[in-house]
């Protein structure tokens, strides 16, 4: 403590909680991340003694190196004496038993060795495969440096490379071949109470495109961000690929590529695999909640529909990413000291029509209706633009317009500038349209350029607010250093990608991160805690709002309408809290516990959540029992 002090680092209390029995196979004691390399600033006094922490139970069988071997239990270094003892381990580690601020420490000296990201992810994997407890700890404590490397930019390349990087499995593929076996696959799941599953057919992983099975890093790395950032207990989590083929001819010549080799299925044959997957995961795991995540645009709104009704589950891409810049444009209104009725003086230029884009705009505008506008009025402040231009009736041949998903269509029939027809240039519509928030969800870098972003704040009349979405940083549709010098440092900046901090003329300016990461693990664990019937706009909604008011106001003067990445876990925490309340109003919530009157929601959810800490480890003879 003393030594904290001199170091002049910040410390923060220490909370020890009782844990559910239910819950007794994962440390959940609370400890306010430190935020230091040094080994020497948390003492064993800071996360409580050990006789108030619940043991770790594995099977009486598991001995010597199977614990070592197996990441959910595994401490390295880390396990004491009378473990060792225990567990057979004498002799099979160095004998010096360190603490896990030592073993930060390490990770951290070798992680920033390296110079290439790709190669960062690389030994986060293998942390993660060795020691559970130990990546995530490292990524809870280092969020900010960590987040870029196990999700986007670098897990795109590490998608890309997936098929030849393949070290050791991690989640379950569920393929067009395991028709009819799937109820009996998902019992080879180790785990027996899952829930949350992020499930992927790669066909469209991030802006890179179909990249079939190589899509499983986008799962995993979903799920790395839930247990870091949103709480939920890795033994908890299962990252998926449901493997229909690709349409990637490059990969189906690869030779090192581990997925089918034939062209996706469409049509019936699609559904009749996603179905079966769906019905086998719930059977075995009926609390579980699915994240649909990264499926192309053509099959993500009919899953969405298909399901939201009856199960709990909720697309990432278009409900997900909708809460989370509807938050940063509610963050935004708050910047300016306006409210959220004043959406309804927005207009808006989005690029892009596919699951992000058309998911984007309906909830904006959707809540322009809730600020008082008519759904006519609403629609007509949206100009959507897609790889022909302009999205709009006018100019349209009726078979082209009745091609259209209902969504696509709603957004394509009426404007504010009644000239408006179908394939207008994104610079033409931005010069008669004047909008007031251009946002970028079409995968192509640059699109904003110079000349596009400086029409936008010409005629904008205020602080124009860009947001290219698109992912990975190759994709993106304006870097931010181009964006503050073309707008003059006027601009409101936040895309899906980090930025580093940009230094304009003198003036330092901090880009946000508009990403559904804000969103999806508080969303999860809320709707989990709660043992939620089914995912609701109201909760979407309601997310949506506690992730806007997370900003803190040294966020708001440094001009973010994001919060820092560093404080994913607090925002993860109010959004679930706003997502369980928004259940509970709507008697949509079925957690027994939440119920009761009077019930502490935060308190409850906060207890709920898993935080990365070793706590013994006991062999149970009752272990597979139950
Ligand atoms: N920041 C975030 O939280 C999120 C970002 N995204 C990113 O958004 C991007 C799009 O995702 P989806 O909608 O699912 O992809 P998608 O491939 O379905 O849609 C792309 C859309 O962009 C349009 N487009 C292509 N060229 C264009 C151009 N020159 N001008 C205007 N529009 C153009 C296409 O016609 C299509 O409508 C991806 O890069 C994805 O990574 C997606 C979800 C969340
Ligand atoms: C962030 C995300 O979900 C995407 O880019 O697809
Ligand atoms: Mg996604």
């Amino acid at each position: 403590m003393l030594l904290a002090r001199r170091l002049g680092r910040a410390r923060h209390a220490t909370t020890i909680r009782a844990v559910s029995a239910k819950d007794a196979s994962i440390a959940y004691q609370k400890e306010k991340a430190v935020e230091s390399d040094s080994c020497a600033i948390v003492d064993k006094g800071t996360v409580g003694p050990y006789r108030l922490r619940r043991p770790l139970k594995i099977p009486l069988s598991h001995r010597g190196m199977e614990v070592i071997q197996d990441p959910l239990y595994n401490k390295g270094t880390a396990f004491e004496p009378a473990e060792r003892d225990r567990l057979g381990l004498r002799g099979l580690l160095p004998p010096k038993v360190s603490s896990m601020d030592e073993q930060c420490a390490r990770i951290m000296l070798r992680l920033r060795s390296f110079e290439d990201d790709i190669q960062k992810h690389m030994y986060l994997s293998e942390l993660h495969d060795r020691n559970e407890t130990l990546f995530h700890r490292v990524v809870v404590r280092h969020i900010g440096e960590l987040a870029p490397l196990i999700y986007t930019p670098t897990v795109g390349q590490a998608c890309l490379e997936f098929g030849h990087m393949f070290k050791r499995p991690r989640g379950m593929y569920f393929s067009a071949d395991d028709i009819g076996q799937m109820n009996a696959m998902v019992q080879n799941w180790p785990m027996k109470d899952v829930r949350v599953v992020v499930v992927t057919d790669g066909s469209r992983i991030l802006g890179l495109g179909d990249l079939g099975a190589n899509g499983m890093g986008i799962p995993i790395g979903k799920l790395a961000l839930y247990c870091a950032a949103g709480g939920i207990a890795p033994h908890r989590v299962l990252p998926v690929v449901v493997d229909v083929g690709t349409n990637n001819v490059e990969l189906r010549e690869d030779p090192l590529y581990l997925g089918l080799k034939r062209p996706r299925l469409t049509g019936a044959a699609y559904y009749e695999v996603v179905d079966e997957f769906v019905t086998a995961v719930l059977h075995r795991w009926p609390k579980t909640l699915i994240q649909f995540e990264d499926f192309e645009s053509s099959v993500a709104q009919p899953l969405l529909d298909r399901y939201r009704d009856k199960i709990l589950c909720f697309n990432d891409d278009i409900q997900g990413t909708g809460a989370t810049v509807l938050a940063g444009v509610l963050a935004c209104l708050r910047q300016t000291g306006k409210t959220a009725q004043d959406l309804k003086d927005q207009r808006i230029v989005m690029c892009g029509a596919g699951s992000a884009g058309v998911g984007v705009s309906t909830v904006i505008k959707d809540a322009m209706i809730a600020a008082g506008l008519s759904e006519e009025e609403a629609r007509s402040r949206f100009y959507v633009l897609e790889k022909e231009g302009l999205l709009a009736k006018q100019g349209m041949s009726p078979a082209d317009y009745d091609s259209l998903a209902p969504e696509q269509q709603i957004l394509a029939e009426s404007f504010d500038v009644p000239t408006a027809k179908r394939g207008d240039s994104l610079l033409d519509v931005i010069k008669y349209a004047k909008p007031t928030m251009l946002i970028g969800a079409s995968t192509v870098a640059g699109l904003f350029t110079e000349e596009v972003v400086r029409a936008f704040h010409e005629g904008c009349g205020g602080k124009p607010i860009i947001m290219p979405l698109s992912n990975p940083t190759s994709k993106c549709e304006v870097s931010a250093s181009d964006a503050y010098a073309w707008t003059n440092g006027e601009c409101v900046f936040a895309s899906g990608s980090p930025f580093d901090p940009v230094e304009y003329e003198g003036t330092k300016y901090y880009p946000s991160q508009c990403n559904n990461m804000f969103v999806f693990p508080g969303l999860g664990l809320g709707a989990s805690v709660a043992e939620a019937r089914v995912v609701t706009d109201a909760m979407l909604r309601a997310a949506s709002e506690a992730c806007a008011n997370s900003v803190n106001v040294e966020e708001m003067a440094r001009g973010q309408v994001f919060p820092s990445v560093d404080r994913i876990r607090d925002v993860s925490l109010d959004v679930a809290v706003a997502t369980v309340e928004s259940a509970l109003r709507d008697g949509l919530a079925t957690r027994e516990e939440l119920l009761r009157p009077g019930v502490d929601v935060r308190a409850f959810v906060e207890a709920k959540s898993y935080f990365p800490a070793y706590v013994p480890v006991v062999t149970d003879p009752g272990f597979f029992d139950n």
